[in-house]
């Protein structure tokens, strides 16, 4: 597949597909959905936006793809500003959202034929781009099947397929694989994979730690409206620290839980510097600290002193989901003042 490539006359970096400056989003109602965005996004990247639900990325996303108008802030999507360009805007994104734009009475080829015809894909052209696109997303052998026949991962293969069309450079996916298995989640993630290889620049909200880390190079977490980290998922790891302490309990119930928290802050083993995060988990709590593997094996002594009841203990490297968790306990430091990649030198050139 070839992509279109826009050149432009203003003064942006002509490399980033997506700059968001300051964007901030308060609904009708009052709703704060988001207070503070800015991103800038290279071209030919696959980008993560990652948050737990209500967080403000499908908002976000509204107003990257030009449906909703931020309360303020600026947007520059493939060069064109996202107000004063919005239809060059639109020719140059395609966007899955997380409603399905499937026609489930039409066939697979019909659905497609539709949407050339709404993203106004000239007609001696058509035929030939739905075959590469069916190709492309492994539907090829479902051409004439009705939509309403597709398993839910073909159905989302279908609805990518939809948003690719016109051949636009940069499309969005507002939590694609929610909803689906994990083997269907692992196959549409190789169709992404392959639409991001061909060239095109991928915007993905997801709320899976472990698809962003599959599938993005870089990464913002948005938590209530803000971003509180951006990095590769390997600097944002790098940030949490070296080690986790998988504490299992007997009998995990707050109380015991907070039992072991005192005994492990109150030991001499290490001062609270050294821990980055304590934090419950489902059968016990995690410890994440740089010296882990250090002092793991005093922790496990301690605790068997205080006759605690241990059913596993494991030290193992930080996950993105450490992070998120570090990310959302106010009670943790500075995880979440680090910007890799920061946007501040762009805003004076703006103005
Ligand atoms: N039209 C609306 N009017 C008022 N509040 C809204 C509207 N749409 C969303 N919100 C609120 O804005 C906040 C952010 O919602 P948003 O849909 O952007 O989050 P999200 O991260 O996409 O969540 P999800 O994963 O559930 O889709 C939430 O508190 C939500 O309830």
């Amino acid at each position: 597949m070839q992509n279109h490539h826009h050149t432009t006359e203003t003064s942006h970096d002509r490399t980033l597909a997506i700059e968001a400056i300051g964007l901030k989003l308060t609904y009708a109602n009052g709703t704060e959905a988001v207070t503070d965005v800015s991103l800038e996004i290279p071209s030919g990247e696959c980008f993560g936006f990652l948050g737990a639900n209500g967080a403000g990325k499908t908002t976000t996303i509204k107003m990257l793809t030009t449906l909703l108008q931020p309360t303020s802030g600026q947007i520059t999507i493939n060069g064109y500003d996202a107000f004063t360009e919005s239809n060059a805007v639109r020719e140059s994104i395609g966007y899955m959202a997380q409603e399905t734009s499937i026609d489930p009475a039409l066939t697979v080829r019909e659905n497609l034929r539709f949407s050339c015809r709404a993203y106004g894909v000239p007609t001696v052209e058509r035929e030939a781009q739905i075959d590469d696109l069916l190709e492309l997303v492994g539907l090829s052998s479902n051409v004439d099947d009705r939509a309403q026949t597709l398993s839910g991962g073909q159905k989302k293969r279908l609805d990518a397929a939809m948003a690719l069309v016109h051949q636009p450079p940069i499309v969005f996916l507002d939590e694609p694989t929610t909803g689906l298995d994990p083997a269907a989640r692992t196959r549409l993630w190789e169709y992404f994979r392959e639409i991001n290889r061909q060239g095109t620049t991928v915007f993905l909200t997801t709320q899976y730690l472990e698809e962003a880390d599959a599938l993005c190079s870089n990464l913002a977490v948005i938590l209530d409206g803000e971003i509180v980290a951006t990095g590769s998922p390997a600097d944002l790891k790098a940030e949490i620290g070296g080690e986790v302490i998988e504490i299992t309990l007997a009998n995990p119930n707050e109380t015991a839980v907070e039992h072991v928290r005192a005994i492990i802050e109150e030991s001499e083993v290490v001062t609270s510097d050294d821990i980055e995060a304590i934090q419950p988990t489902e059968d016990g709590l995690s410890v994440t600290s740089t010296d882990a593997r250090e002092f793991g094996t005093d922790f496990l002594v301690r605790l068997t002193e205080a006759d605690v009841t241990i059913t596993g203990f494991t030290i193992r490297s930080p996950t993105l989901d450490d992070v998120f968790l570090a990310l959302t306990d106010e009670s943790v430091n500075d995880v979440g003042d680090q910007d890799v990649h920061s946007t501040d030198h762009h805003t004076e050139a703006r103005e």
